[in-house]
């Protein structure tokens, strides 16, 4: 263990030895208390530290390369009423209110708010942890982070003028691991912790690699890069212009929400690198005449875990098919599940695994607390979460959530009580998506309410704390959702709200935590304070709901008039094909969400009780604790299932797979460490040269996707 540790401080180190950077790990005796709100200045950011370049450098250019792609503008209309109703508060209460304006001081504290919370260690023994079978693999594997050097890995110079540009002075391990091998064209399953770095570890070498393309003839797409989330399409596609600024390399964008039109020029020109959604990729693939996926040679899943799980699955297998079958695949994730690496054993050909961390650990500087929710106490959660970000984590703080009911409901509750939010969710449109996290990422606000959505593989420099106010569904979510601050080898810390309901994933989240954790407890009279600052808020919080659902109701009947008068004229919406006819796509739908039964029976109660306005206290978190527990159920449903014995060829089960092989024999060379070595030392020729002449892996074999159909577009 700390032999491991030695190797963390070394991945981490491009923090410089002399410089100061708040210790928020066990070790350390500084608590986080509540502080009066300092007055702005740009000096809040750690300007003397250049692990990352600035904020401002991080979005420069990049946005406006990416604003190509975002058509419509974001309107921002409840901040505008928020802003409204605390006016016309702060006329009716001149005397008091104006004083405490927000020009001045954002947030007014009294001395009894500034009352310190009371943090106990969990005193959890740390038991000698049981060695895993991959612990065992990296204790022994000799991969030399401390002296490896971008330098030595064989990569081109316009890349390596890029990672110095980038600031990327030593790989990370899971770096240092993967582009060697990666170089040499072998399939990966790649694990390591959130924030490590893996983007650049699958595309240096992908990049290194295209730069041996073919030079003439007609462009092709020779690299496809996967991801869940249109958020994280954006960073990944960001990312990747960065370390191909200074080569010929052209990228194209499909993710989901943004500009049509725009996608489908880049597309027809065939870039060489495709980043993408699932849905829109498809959608593209059905409709962009000369766009196809026949040149393939490189397929990359961020976050593969996500992109196996059940919700893609059929559209998956549709863009897996249409692959080459002798593709390199690269799996990568900060959590691997069992199924995950089972399918990758017998549907890669030959994959390494390499996993640098366990896949149930959380970044290695993070400070993890918990408040603990009585039973009878849930309707304090909001109370909770306001004392928090009003007195302690008053910046870059992120406070995840289950539903967009509520991430809404929490953006106007904190900006009533003068915080800066934004909101972050599947309700807004793309460019409010964007530009909420815009304006996050720039310090224009101080808070993010989000929902999962944001919890995977999003990099916000200088994130300081997640906050959980509930706790998410599986230990998974957990890992990535707080793996959104302490990224690079900065502090982070979290805090997690669990109820009685929520206890067992808080035990294994102890269970699998490096150092114990901590629990903070809000002294009674300071939340008390906040429970009666949130009840006056209601009428207001009442009044903004009002008015927007007006808002939504006139804008669907504008809508409906113009559809209808479009079709008076004779113009036909656009109708755009995708592979699943209407029933199948509706049955997938109610296959996969288990609430379907549930929300309709909800739905029926709620207008029993229709025009019976104000929730009971507990009603405004009962939502999200009951969606948790729903998706946690079918979760458990799933998993104590019996498998089904096989009995067609493997061929037809959903990716494909070898027959008669044995699944797990695959990772055979996992364990055989100097074969790794070997590899990282040999030289990339080999793979220089294929992409060189063109020619294809003559391994063949692989199955991951139905075998290749004669398309017939
Ligand atoms: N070698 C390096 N040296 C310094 N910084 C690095 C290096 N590699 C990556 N980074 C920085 O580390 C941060 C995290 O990288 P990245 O987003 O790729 O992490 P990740 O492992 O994919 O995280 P997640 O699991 O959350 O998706 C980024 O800000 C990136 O610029």
């Amino acid at each position: 263990m700390v032999q491991k540790k030695a190797m963390y401080k070394d991945v981490v180190k491009t923090i410089g030895e002399d410089e100061e950077v708040s210790d928020y790990s066990e070790e350390s005796d500084e608590e986080l208390e509540p502080t009066k709100q300092k007055s702005r200045k740009n000096t809040d950011f750690d300007t003397g530290f250049d692990f990352l370049t600035s904020v401002e450098e991080y979005n420069e250019d990049k946005w406006n390369d990416l604003s190509k792609y975002v058509k419509r503008k974001a309107k921002y209309k409840t901040d505008d009423k928020i802003s409204k109703v605390r006016q016309k508060r702060s006329l009716e209460e001149q005397d008091k209110i104006e004083d405490e304006s927000p020009a001045k001081e954002q947030i007014y504290l009294s001395d009894d708010e500034l009352k310190h919370d009371k943090i106990k260690v969990k005193q959890k023994k740390i038991k000698k942890q049981k060695e895993t079978e991959a612990d065992i693999f990296f204790e022994d594997v000799d991969i030399d982070t401390k002296d490896a050097s971008f330098y030595q890995m064989n990569l081109s110079r316009p890349l390596l003028k890029a990672i110095s540009q980038m600031k990327f002075v030593h790989p990370t391990t899971i770096q240092a691991a993967t582009i060697p091998i990666a170089l040499e064209g072998r399939d990966i399953c790649g694990c390591a912790a959130t924030g490590t770095g893996k983007t650049a570890a699958y595309m240096l070498p992908t990049l290194e690699r295209l730069l041996y393309r073919p030079s003439s003839g007609i462009p092709v797409t020779r690299v496809l890069v996967l991801v869940p989330t249109r958020e994280l399409g954006v960073q990944v596609y960001q990312v990747t212009k960065q370390l191909c600024q200074f080569t010929d390399i052209q990228i194209g964008l499909a993710v989901g929400g943004l500009d049509l039109k725009t996608q489908e020029t880049v597309l027809r020109k065939n870039p060489d690198i495709v980043i993408a959604t699932p849905g829109r990729l498809i959608d593209h693939l059905k409709s962009t005449p000369s766009f196809n996926l026949d040149a393939v040679e490189v397929l990359i899943l961020d976050e593969a875990d996500r992109m196996l799980d059940e919700y893609f699955a059929e559209q998956m297998n549709e863009i897996i098919k249409q692959c080459s079958r002798t593709r390199q695949t690269m799996l990568f994730s900060a959590t691997m599940s069992e199924e995950v690496e089972n399918l990758a054993a017998v549907s890669l050909s030959k994959p390494i695994r390499l996993f640098v961390d366990s896949n149930k650990n959380v970044a290695y500087n993070l400070r993890q607390e918990f408040i603990r929710i009585r039973a009878e106490r849930e309707s304090d959660r909001e109370p909770i979460l306001a004392a928090l970000v009003c007195r302690v984590f008053k910046e870059h703080c992120m406070v995840f959530v289950q539903t967009k009911k509520q991430a809404h409901r929490l953006h106007i509750m904190l900006g009533l009580l003068g915080l800066k939010v934004a909101e972050l969710h599947g309700n807004l449109s793309q460019p409010q998506r964007l530009e909420a996290l815009e304006r996050f990422k720039t310090k224009t606000v101080d808070i993010l309410v989000a929902t999962d959505v944001a919890a995977r593989g999003l990099d916000i420099p200088g994130v300081q704390t997640v906050i959980n106010f509930v706790m998410p569904v599986t230990i998974e979510h957990y890992i990535h959702r707080v793996g959104r601050t302490a990224r690079a080898g900065r502090a982070g810390v979290s805090v997690s709200l669990a109820g009685e309901s929520e206890r067992k994933i808080v035990k294994e989240v102890i269970k699998n935590a490096r150092n114990p954790v901590k629990n903070r407890i809000i002294p009674p009279d300071v939340l008390e304070k906040y429970r009666n600052k949130l009840e006056k808020l209601e009428p207001e919080i009442a009044e903004i709901l009002q008015e927007e659902y007006n808002e939504r109701q006139l804008s669907k009947v504008e809508n409906q008039v113009n559809r209808a008068e479009k079709l008076l004229k004779g113009e036909a919406e656009e109708k755009r094909p995708w592979f699943q006819t209407k029933k199948q796509r509706q049955e997938e739908k109610n296959r996969l969400d288990s609430t379907f039964q549930k929300n309709k029976s909800d739905k029926k109660e709620k207008t029993k009780f229709k025009g019976k306005s104000k929730e009971a206290p507990n009603d405004k978190v009962s939502d999200e604790l009951s969606k948790v527990a729903l998706a946690q159920a079918r979760l458990a449903k799933r998993k104590h299932k019996p498998k089904r014995i096989n009995t067609v060829r493997e061929e037809t089960t959903t990716f494909g797979g070898k027959l008669g092989k044995k699944q797990k024999s695959f990772f055979g060379e996992k364990n055989d460490n100097t074969k790794i070595r070997t590899i990282k030392k040999s030289s990339n020729f080999k793979s220089k040269a294929k992409f060189k002449s063109g020619a294809k892996n003559k391994k063949g074999g692989k199955t991951f996707g139905r075998p290749q159909q004669k398309k017939n577009r």
